[in-house]
């Protein structure tokens, strides 16, 4: 199955370093969510995929050969600005993107119309895109991505803006994608979804990568907490002992979450003297979500610029990343 595989990507504009050093790979069969705050450097990273940037430094590979033209043209995209014909009609849209990147033309008409009605478009066939609400129109988009067979998907915020019904079924087409064999990265704000949809995860905080794994890894790799519920009165003996070790504790719904994980000699004697006093119903490793892992990992100052001593980067994972 394919892989793509970035190499030390960095991207240099005149007046900041936009990506640094950025490695990473996707494989075939995986959906790999691309996470980070506005200008981390997302879409300057896909566009260097594409070949739509050139990287200042750095490369990209196709199954451990340098990417060419050719092989870039096979793949999906969805650009952030996206990239419809406004005035042209949907259908003939579908079918003429398809055909410029060499589907023949029975296929294409084939694929888009399949595309229309996966995707719930088929009623807009002969609408102009510019007619559509913008949810619509990023439908069009996701079909434009796919008439072609692609062999990979790259795609810049496919969800925003989309309401429910639309993100399930991006989501199921995404997930289809993948399990017919293809790399698939897109990049999105919605931590929840991503870490609900995706198989790895990748986090940029100011041009770097910052973390890239899957949410297990990123969790395994995080500082562990662990949670603790029960009655009123075990919660305030398991604050009580854990000020007095010098462990922090956060509030957590009813319950309370404590830095250190569960067989932390630390952290286990709190649950024995919780259980002693009787009441302590829950004591478990809490599972991080991915919103939670994020914040503490991305850099909330202003980005570094290049010209500037850059910060030291807080990674979780070895360079290269696992799988
Ligand atoms: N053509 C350009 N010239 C100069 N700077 C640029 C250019 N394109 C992007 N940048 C800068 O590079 C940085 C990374 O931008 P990029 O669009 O890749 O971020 P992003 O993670 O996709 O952000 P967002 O989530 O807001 O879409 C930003 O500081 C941006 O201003």
């Amino acid at each position: 199955m394919t892989t793509i595989t970035l190499e030390s990507l960095t991207k240099d504009y005149p007046t900041r370093r936009a990506v640094d050093d950025v490695s990473f790979d996707i494989h075939g069969g995986e959906i790999f969510g691309f996470v980070g705050s506005n200008g981390a450097g997302k879409t300057t990273t896909m566009r260097m995929m594409l070949g739509v940037t050139a990287p200042t430094s750095g490369r990209v590979l196709l199954d451990g050969a340098p990417i060419t033209a050719e092989n870039r043209s096979q793949f999906g995209y969805m650009p952030e600005e996206r990239g419809l014909y406004p005035k042209m009609h949907v259908h003939d849209q579908l079918v003429y993107l398809a055909r410029l990147h060499g589907t023949d033309r029975d296929r294409a008409e084939a694929n888009a119309t399949m595309w229309e009605e996966r995707l719930s478009i088929s009623h807009y066939r002969d609408d102009t895109v510019e007619a559509l609400s913008l949810g619509n129109q990023q439908r069009v988009q996701l079909a434009s991505a796919l008439t072609h067979d692609p062999t990979a998907l790259v795609l810049d915020e496919p969800f925003s803006g989309l309401d429910p019904l639309a993100v399930e079924s991006m989501s199921a087409t995404l997930r289809q994608k993948a399990d017919e064999g293809l790399p698939v990265l897109f990049s999105s704000h919605q931590l929840e979804l991503v870490e609900k949809l995706c198989d790895r995860v990748g986090i940029l905080s100011n041009g770097s990568l910052v973390a890239c794994g899957t949410i297990a890894q990123l969790r395994a790799n995080a500082p562990a907490r662990t949670e603790f519920g029960g009655s009123a009165s075990a919660c305030e003996t398991v604050r009580r002992e854990a000020h007095a070790a010098g462990l922090q504790v956060t509030e957590h719904g009813d319950g309370l979450l404590v830095d250190g994980a569960p067989e932390d000699p630390r952290v286990a004697r709190l649950a024995t003297v919780a259980l002693e006093a009787s009441g302590l119903t829950r004591f478990a490793r809490y599972d991080e979500p991915l919103s939670l892992m994020y914040r503490s990992v991305v850099d909330v100052s202003p980005a570094t610029p290049a010209e500037t001593e850059p910060t030291p980067k807080r990674r979780w994972w070895k360079k290269g990343g696992a799988r």
